[in-house]
C-alpha cells in the first residue's frame, strides 16, 4: 500500500547501481528519478543517458520527477531511457492536458506535480486523468532541504477529492521527508514516499528498512 522512492539525486554517483541495489535489498520497489535543466529549477542533474545506462542495472520501477522547462519535447526519448512514471509540473508546462496525453500514449504512467506554492485548485480540470499527483513539500531543485509543513494541507486536500470521486489515484510527496516528516504526511493521505538524504545518507538498506518498519505500522 505505501510505497518508497529513493531519490538517487542523494546517492554515489560514482556508484549508482551498486546504491541502487542497497535501496532494492532493503525494500524499496521504485527509484525516483530528478532531471533537472537549469532553467526551470536552478540546477542541472542528468537526462536520458544516465536513466537509460542504470536501467540495465535494475527491475525497479523508475519515477522521473522532470523539473525542466516543456517537458513536452522530451516525453517519448525519456520513456525511451526506461520511465515507467513521468511526471511533469504544472508550472511547466503551457498545454498540460496536451503533455499527459503524451506521457500515456508513450505508454508511461502519468504523474503531475505542483510546487509548493502552487495550489491544488489548478489541477482542478486534470485530476481524473492522472496517475499520480506530486505535492512538492520544498521548493524543487535541491535535495537536503527543510520540510514545508503547509504543505500537508494540500495532501489532506487531494485524498479527500480522491476519496470522494473514488479514484485510488497516488499522492507522492517529495521533499524533506525522513522518519520525523513521514508519519504526519501518511495521515494526510499521501502514499508514495520519496527521500533522497534520509536513504543515501548513511547505510542505504537499514535505512530504507527503517521506512518499511514504518509503513508497517499504517498496514496492520
Ligand atoms: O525533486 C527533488 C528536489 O528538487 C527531490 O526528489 C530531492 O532529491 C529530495 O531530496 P531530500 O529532500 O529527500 O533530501
Ligand atoms: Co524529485
Amino acid at each position: 500500500m505505501y510505497i518508497l522512492a529513493p531519490s538517487v539525486l542523494a546517492a554515489d554517483f560514482g556508484k549508482l547501481a551498486e546504491d541502487t541495489a542497497k535501496a532494492r535489498e532493503g525494500g524499496a520497489s521504485y527509484l525516483h528519478l530528478d532531471v533537472m535543466d537549469g532553467a526551470f529549477v536552478p540546477s542541472i542533474s542528468f537526462g536520458m543517458p544516465v536513466i537509460a545506462s542504470l536501467r540495465g542495472y535494475t527491475d525497479l520501477v523508475f519515477d522521473v520527477h522532470m523539473m525542466v522547462e516543456d517537458p513536452g519535447r522530451y516525453v517519448e526519448s525519456i520513456r525511451a531511457a526506461g520511465a515507467d512514471i513521468i511526471t511533469v509540473h504544472q508550472e511547466a508546462c503551457t498545454h498540460l492536458d496536451r503533455v499527459i496525453g503524451q506521457i500515456k500514449a508513450s505508454g508511461a504512467k502519468a504523474g503531475v506535480a505542483l510546487n509548493p506554492a502552487t495550489p491544488v485548485s489548478t489541477l482542478e480540470c486534470v485530476l481524473d486523468q492522472v496517475d499520480m499527483v506530486l505535492v512538492m513539500s520544498v521548493n524543487p531543485g535541491f535535495g537536503g532541504q527543510k520540510f514545508i509543513p503547509y504543505t500537508l494541507d494540500k495532501v489532506r486536500a487531494l485524498r479527500q477529492y480522491f476519496d470522494r470521486k473514488g479514484l485510488s489515484t497516488d499522492i507522492q510527496v517529495d521533499g524533506g521527508v525522513n522518519r520525523d516528516t513521514i508519519r504526519p504526511l501518511i495521515e494526510a493521505g499521501a502514499n508514495v514516499l520519496v527521500a533522497g538524504s534520509a536513504v543515501f545518507g548513511g547505510d542505504v538498506k537499514a535505512n530504507v528498512e527503517t521506512f518499511m518498519n514504518i509503513f508497517k505500522e499504517y498496514e496492520r
